[in-house]
């Protein structure tokens, strides 16, 4: 949950409902609308959401979701007292509405569980908001996307696992729209609630046997044979046990006791062997703790068949010393097993790896899987979280055809990266790259009209930053696209800067063919990856960097304004500044990402002023004298403060 006090400033109900019926009407929004809101209504125009839905999608509704259980209590005390129609509706980490009670605008918890409330689904709406900011939203009437919702405001504050740290879900209060745009009346409710389900969330944090069986039973739920293993516990479902020999079973044991063990100490061990070669027929399998607590057996090199990403199951040094990058499933095959092969995830709670869940699945969705997974791979990039895949597939279909493109999202995210491996898969010759920031007097014109002059062949342009162009190079690029609509051209653009009513037209064309890229808080898995892609080449007569689990902790714990870039940026500054050997540790790092997550509730003005030090720290290379004066404090108040917050140790 969150504390901040923004009571929602911006243009009054009646000019944002002109300007949606506007956008609506394929023309610009116009320029009194937030960019942040017209990006949103651009984003829903591009996942084709039906603005006139009647009812949000249905998707199949988690099983007994922990935080459902862990919420309910809270749920049903505050959901009598809202006076005013106003309705309470809870959702979880991937918008699926999981109850909702309270007044009309909120339905019966029957009717929505199982709602998608994903911007993919219906568009701009509180809870989706507050989920990708990590903040508490507020959506009044026609900010949503929806007609349905025209009449509604709704202010919804999110809800963090207690031990990850990890966005949960949501709380969402509805009601009627005022027309006078007033800070939704239910704010404080969706906090206290908020606040409630988290203390409630804190007491279930449950032993990782619990954890164990959920991770199970959620498997089973989908129908999957499943095993899941924590070295002295073996969960092993019927149809798992019907395809599985004894001798597989044992091996993924030892597997899952390796994961555990070396994630527990951190250490740089060896990988434990896949899962073998094994073939037989399968005999019923029974739930007992296996022979598995010895020594590993032989470390062998995994098999060609691992679907990991960029390399992640080549048995390189780093990769050794980062068993984190199992957040991708291995995959083996089970010879002689009718072409079977068992994916095997990691089970992680709170940062520690509890334990391993394995699924059996057939070759044909084997197949199918390795097909999906090229498509989500780019030359030169890394990642697998989900939203990442989800964006770099998103742009691979738009960039089949060389048409404009236009790459969303905040500084760093990869948005050049990716532009670049775009036009490599499509087999460009290399691009013009323009920089619009740098803003070199009439190089925009220059290159469109050399654009609009050649007929095919010749270099695509790579544009970045299309936030910074001028008037004139818009009006240029205007007209080039107004020439030729297809032209072979890739923009990126970061969203926040006020848009003049030019851009606004230039980003609405390219709008239809956008893709917005995730920010790196939205993908910390991703992040083992790209610490071994980024210190894997490391200076003559170096050994590669390896990080301790407690400093990986620390990076996923950050929250990356920066993105990819200052994770980069991160990196090159460890590997230039130690001079110790091993594993990175937590205090090696910078200061601002080596200060532990508060460990009391902040007020927003605290957690304001924490943040300000953080930077200023961080800008000034841990130096407090400086960062000091450059917040205009004394170096003792900044002691004092350090104190205060907690930060003092780092
Ligand atoms: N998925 C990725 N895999 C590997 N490296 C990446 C990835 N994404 C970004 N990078 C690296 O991070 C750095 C920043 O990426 P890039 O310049 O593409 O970001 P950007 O979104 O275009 O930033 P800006 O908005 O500031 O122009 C680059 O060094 C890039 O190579």
């Amino acid at each position: 949950m969150t504390s901040i006090d923004d009571t929602p400033a911006g243009p009054a109900l009646s000019s944002l409902r002109r300007a949606r019926d506007r956008f609506l009407g394929g023309r610009p929004p116009g320029d009194g609308v937030p960019e942040d809101l017209a990006q949103a209504w651009r984003r829903a125009r591009f996942f084709g959401v039906p603005r006139d839905l009647t009812a949000p999608p249905r998707v199949r509704p988690p099983v007994d979701p922990p935080l459902l259980a862990a919420a309910r209590p809270a749920l049903d005390r505050v959901a009598p007292t809202l006076s005013g129609g106003m309705g309470l509706v809870l959702v979880d980490s991937r918008c699926r509405a999981l109850w909702s009670g309270g007044g009309r605008y909120a339905g019966t918890s029957a009717d929505v569980a199982g709602l998608d409330l994903s911007e993919k689904a219906v568009g701009h709406n509180s809870a989706a908001l507050a989920l990708r900011t990590g903040r508490r939203a507020e959506v009044h009437g026609p900010e949503h996307f929806l007609d349905l919702w025209q009449e509604v405001s709704a202010v919804s504050v999110p809800l963090y696992e207690p031990a990850a740290g990890r966005p949960a879900g949501a709380v969402t209060v509805v009601a009627p729209l005022a027309e006078d745009r007033t800070a939704h009346p239910g704010a404080a409710i969706a906090e206290a609630t908020a606040h409630a389900v988290e203390t409630e969330l804190l007491g279930r944090a449950r032993p990782p046997e619990r954890l164990l069986l959920d991770a199970y039973l959620r498997q089973r739920a989908d129908g999957a044979a499943v095993v899941a293993l924590d070295g002295s516990s073996r969960l092993v479902s019927p149809e798992a046990a019907r395809l599985l020999s004894h001798e597989t079973l044992t091996r993924l044991e030892r597997r899952a006791t390796a994961l555990v063990r070396d994630a527990d100490t951190g250490q740089e061990g060896a990988r434990a062997g896949a899962p073998e070669e094994t073939s037989g027929p399968e005999g019923a399998r029974t739930g007992t703790p296996a022979e598995n607590t010895g020594p590993e057996g032989p470390r062998s090199a995994p098999p060609e068949e691992s679907a990991g990403p960029e390399g992640a199951h080549t048995a390189t040094p780093e990769a050794i010393a980062a068993p984190e990058e199992f957040a991708v499933p291995e995959e083996f095959t089970v010879p002689d097993g009718a072409g079977l092969t068992v994916r095997m995830s990691r089970l992680t709670h709170g940062g520690e790896v509890i334990g391993a869940v394995a699924t059996v699945c057939p070759a044909a969705r084997r197949a199918r899987a390795a097909e999906r997974h090229d498509h989500d791979r780019l030359p030169g990039l890394v990642g697998t979280s989900r939203p990442w895949r989800l964006a770099v597939s998103g742009a691979t279909e738009l960039a089949r055809s060389a048409e404009p493109l236009l790459l969303i999202g905040e500084a760093g995210v990869g948005k050049t990266a990716l532009a670049r491996a775009l036009l490599t898969l499509r087999g460009s010759a290399a691009p013009r790259v323009v920089d619009a920031a740098e803003q070199v007097p009439g190089e925009v014109p220059r290159w469109c009209h050399a654009l609009a002059e050649r007929e095919g062949g010749g270099p695509p342009l790579l544009l970045r930053h299309a936030e910074r162009l001028g008037q004139s190079d818009v009006a240029a690029l205007l007209s080039l696209l107004e020439r030729r609509p297809a032209v072979p051209l890739v923009a990126t653009h970061t969203p926040g800067a006020p848009t003049g009513p030019c851009l606004s037209r230039l980003l609405d064309i390219l709008s239809a063919r956008s893709v917005a890229l995730p920010p790196l808080s939205e993908r910390v898995e991703d992040i083992p990856a790209l610490l071994t892609a980024f210190t894997g080449h490391p200076s003559p007569g170096r050994p590669p960097l390896t990080w301790s689990l407690d400093a990986r902790r620390a990076l996923e714990q950050h929250t990356w304004p920066g993105n990819v870039a200052e994770l980069a940026h991160v990196v090159r500054e460890v590997a230039e500044r130690r001079r110790a050997t091993g594993p990175v540790r937590r205090e090696e790092l910078p200061y601002g990402l080596r200060v532990p997550p508060a460990t009391r509730r902040l007020s927003g003005m605290e957690r304001a002023e924490r943040t300000a030090i953080l930077e200023a720290l961080r800008r000034h290379g841990d130096n407090k004298a400086r960062a000091a004066e450059s917040l205009g404090i004394g170096r003792a108040t900044l002691y004092r403060k350090l104190r205060a917050y907690g930060m003092d140790q780092a």
